[in-house]
């Protein structure tokens, strides 16, 4: 039986230099609201992108469906080929907004529920940045401030030897002083291979570790553009070019 390709298909065919994440008409809503809204968009390998945005325009949203957590949508989604299932799950560690981890639980605890669940979770790389992040395996999540709970959290999805990497908000609940130890331990060991996006309101602190942006406004995609080129053409950080352009 032939089936007819999707408009995605298509293009695969067509493009060789594939994206490794590919969204065609992302569209989610919950109740009458989209929150996602007929939203396109290509990544490549190899690249830290920062998911920039006011309160509210589908960020959350747009990571926790390409993670396949949430699957009532429309539109087409590939990652590295794959629709939202096992096999893109396979290959994508999505760091959720919320923890959904056992309050009771110690950290022990979560490595062997990783270690379990995912078979390119990386217990040695786990420790380690523990160890950087000077948590103690033997600690339970309960007696943890928010942000020791967010560097547990970051150390689960950062120890998988992924392809895709989708952080959400990971270091909103982290000192300002604390942020840059924070990214760093994102960073380490990052293969430069996979594709980090990265949803965030703190710019500021994020700027330097990011090769693009994409600025998202009403479930859609405003703007994309590697770092530097919109730099140059702003003259201007890009926490301004941020603020210009949701200033107007
Ligand atoms: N479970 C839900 N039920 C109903 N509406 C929702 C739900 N989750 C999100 N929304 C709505 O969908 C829209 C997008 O929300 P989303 O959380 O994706 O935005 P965001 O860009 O991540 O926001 P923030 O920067 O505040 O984290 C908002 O209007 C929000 O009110």
């Amino acid at each position: 039986m032939t089936t007819t390709p999707t408009a995605l298909e298509r293009e695969h065919e067509m493009s060789p230099d594939h994206a490794l994440l590919r969204i065609r008409g992302l569209t989610v809503h919950y109740g009458r609201r989209a929150a996602l809204d007929g939203l396109d968009l290509d990544l490549p390998a190899g690249q830290i992108v920062g998911l920039l945005g006011e309160n509210g325009c589908g960020k959350s949203t747009l990571l926790k469906t390409l993670a396949g957590v949430y699957a009532d949508y429309s539109g087409e989604i590939r990652v590295a080929g794959h629709s939202p299932g096992p096999e893109s799950k396979a290959i994508t560690s999505y760091l959720p907004d919320r923890s959904s981890l056992p309050d009771r639980a110690r950290v022990s605890y979560c490595l062997d529920l990783f270690e379990d669940f995912f078979a390119d979770f990386d217990r040695a790389k786990a420790s380690e940045l523990l160890a950087f992040f000077g948590l103690p395996e033997t600690m339970r999540l309960k007696e943890m401030s928010k942000g020791m709970r967010e560097k547990v959290q970051i150390t689960l999805a950062m120890a998988r030897e992924a392809q895709v990497y989708l952080l959400d908000e990971p270091i909103s609940g982290v000192d300002p002083a604390a942020r840059q130890g924070i990214l760093d331990g994102i960073l380490r060991n990052l293969n430069e291979d996979s594709l980090l996006l990265i949803a965030t309101h703190l710019i500021h602190d994020l700027e330097t570790a990011l090769d693009s942006v994409v600025m998202m406004r009403h479930g859609t995609v405003l703007l994309t553009g590697q770092v530097d080129d919109l730099r140059a053409e702003h003259q201007a950080s890009l926490d301004q070019i941020f603020r210009k352009v949701y200033g107007s």
